[in-house]
């Protein structure tokens, strides 16, 4: 899949959003990508992953036990790309603000994770998962998302495999351009504040 045809996923499902929003760090865009809305479309969330593992060297794949998510935005890719390697996929939750393994889910000790995620800004979420994961007695090995968000810049200390690289500006809360001030700001994400 290239690059053009990754974003065209996001056009044609209307996921690709314009406005004022407040990302998961804490930093403002006028742009979101609504990766529930490209995932609703089971068919689509298929195609996806199937690209987002041709995108990782053989030699990481045959190593991975099992695959783990962050929730929610984690989720459905997570359990797609764990489809296509025909591996178990676990999801971590934070209803009180740390991610921890719940209903039942574990990993075997020095379990190797491939960490999927959908979106990847800051990485501070990736990286308190993947530390969630260590605390649960597995090593993350990889990570590999539909979107890097950094546009390559980001530093997970593991090797990351993202589809696509894009580069939508963000800002911090005290340096937000005053056009977009102007606009009503939404947080799409499930992060408690
Ligand atoms: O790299 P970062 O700066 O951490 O941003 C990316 C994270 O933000 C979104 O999740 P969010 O916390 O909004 O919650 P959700 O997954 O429940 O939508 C997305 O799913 C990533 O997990
Ligand atoms: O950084 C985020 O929170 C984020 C950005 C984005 O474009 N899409 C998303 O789901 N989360
Ligand atoms: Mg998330």
């Amino acid at each position: 899949m290239t690059q053009e045809e990754v974003l065209a996923e996001f056009r044609n499902s209307g996921a690709l959003l314009e406005g004022h929003f407040k990302l998961s760090s804490g930093k403002h865009s006028g742009h979101y990508l609504q990766c529930a809305r490209v995932l609703m479309n089971p068919a689509r969330a298929a195609r996806l992953a199937e690209a987002v593992v041709a995108g990782i060297p053989g030699e990481v794949l045959e190593k991975v036990d099992v695959v783990v998510s962050p929730a929610m935005g984690g989720i459905i890719i997570g359990h797609e790309v764990g489809r296509v390697l025909g591996k178990d996929a676990l999801f971590l939750e934070r209803p009180e603000g740390t991610f921890h393994l719940r209903r039942g889910f574990a990993l075997d000790g020095g379990a190797k994770v491939l960490m999927v995620e959908d979106v990847v800004t800051t990485g501070l979420s990736s990286r308190e998962a993947i530390a969630a994961v260590a605390r649960e007695g597995g090593e993350v090995i990889a990570e590999c998302a539909i979107i890097d968000r950094s546009c390559g810049s980001v530093d997970l200390g593991v090797p990351f495999y993202p589809l696509l690289a894009i580069d939508f500006p963000t800002y911090d809360p005290d340096s937000i351009p005053e056009d977009l001030a102007r606009v009503a700001v939404t947080k799409p994400g499930s992060r408690k504040e």
